[in-house]
């Protein structure tokens, strides 16, 4: 079988999706007819060829902008079961999910309105097809750290749809320590911990993820190829790595595809997974991701697959189940 068939057709975890990173085009235009938003666009067309990028920063703007245009339940509904689909027709089995509050609650949306939309299209995708989700808040790190105590204690009705707790955001600047009491009361809450750290901010901060909020995977951590100690332990200890490759690309943490590390640090055994990161910004869902793995860095079966059983083995689900989906690639 071709290896693109086998990305399309294998089952796959997507562990590093930011849900608002997932709002089509379309839909934004939609909903801001429906909320007479006005966008600094004149069509659909227009917001795609708006969506360059030259920095992490550069696409933040774009994305918290067009995230103004979620306002009602329904709004939240349809941007998660539209994510949703997305995973039934790219065989994405389970997903971890990443949502930003702050990107809401400072705009007077409450966590009932956007809480109640995705837990409606959750329920009908386990129901439908059986879909398995989790849900990973998210903190944006260049707010300040007393704003994340809030938004978790806001949280609280709401910690038995929630798996763990994660930092995105603008990373320069904004190290991980700035955030290590906020963390310590996260986990001791019972949350796995994630941390986006790597991508633009240096090893240093992936250092400061492990060490100071104990992650339990790292988003991103494509930099830390540049700290010898550093990879060795992520590698000894199977600190898992979502790394998203159309990102990296887009935001130009790389200049081209063909010099992305993925499978290098796959090849010297750490525990790296794909993922799309914000899909519809980046011009790709997460089987995209594995072609222009196979196209621009000639991804061998093998690889795919190791790729795929990673995909389960650093996901949240419980080891059972990790071992049924990671069964069914080895028999393939
Ligand atoms: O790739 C990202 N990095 C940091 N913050 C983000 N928020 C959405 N996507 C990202
Ligand atoms: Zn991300």
């Amino acid at each position: 079988m071709a290896i693109s068939t086998r990305i399309s057709t294998l089952p796959k975890a997507e562990l590093h999706l930011h849900i608002e990173g997932s709002l089509e085009p379309a839909l934004m235009w939609q909903l801001a007819q429906k909320h007479q938003v006005i966008l600094p666009y004149s069509s659909v067309a227009e917001i795609e060829a708006a969506y360059q990028f030259d920095s992490l920063q550069s696409f933040l703007d774009l994305y918290y902008a067009g995230a103004d245009v979620l306002r009602d339940e329904d709004d939240f509904y349809q941007l998660m079961w539209s994510y949703l689909c997305r995973c039934r027709e790219q065989n994405i089995v389970h997903a971890e999910i990443m949502f930003d509050p702050q990107t809401h609650t400072l705009r007077g949306v409450d966590y009932a309105v956007f809480m109640a939309g995705f837990d409606k299209a959750i329920t009908q995708a386990r129901q439908d097809w059986g879909m398995s989700v989790l849900l990973i808040l998210s903190f944006l790190r260049h707010l300040s750290e007393a704003e994340a105590f809030d938004t978790l204690a806001q949280a609280a009705p709401y910690y038995s749809m929630i798996s763990a707790v994660g930092l995105d955001s603008s990373e320069l600047g904004h190290p991980p320590e700035k955030f290590a009491r906020v963390f310590a009361k996260v986990r001791e809450l019972g949350f796995k911990v994630v941390a986006h750290a790597g991508e633009e901010g240096p090893a240093e901060y992936i250092w400061q993820a492990i060490e100071l909020l104990e992650v339990d995977r790292i988003d991103h951590g494509v930099r830390c190829q540049e700290d010898e100690t550093l990879l060795a332990l992520i590698k000894q200890r199977q600190i898992p790595l979502t790394v998203c490759p159309l990102s990296n690309l887009k935001l130009k943490v790389i200049n081209d595809m063909a010099q992305h590390n993925i499978l290098q640090l796959l090849d010297e055994g750490l525990l790296v997974t794909v993922n799309s990161d914000d899909p519809t910004y980046f011009g790709g869902y997460l089987n995209d991701n594995y072609v222009q793995l196979e196209q621009a860095l000639a991804m061998n079966d093998a690889q795919l697959k190791q790729l795929l059983i990673n995909s389960f083995k650093a996901s949240f689900l419980p080891p059972a189940q990790q071992q049924q989906w990671i069964d069914q690639i080895n028999a393939a």
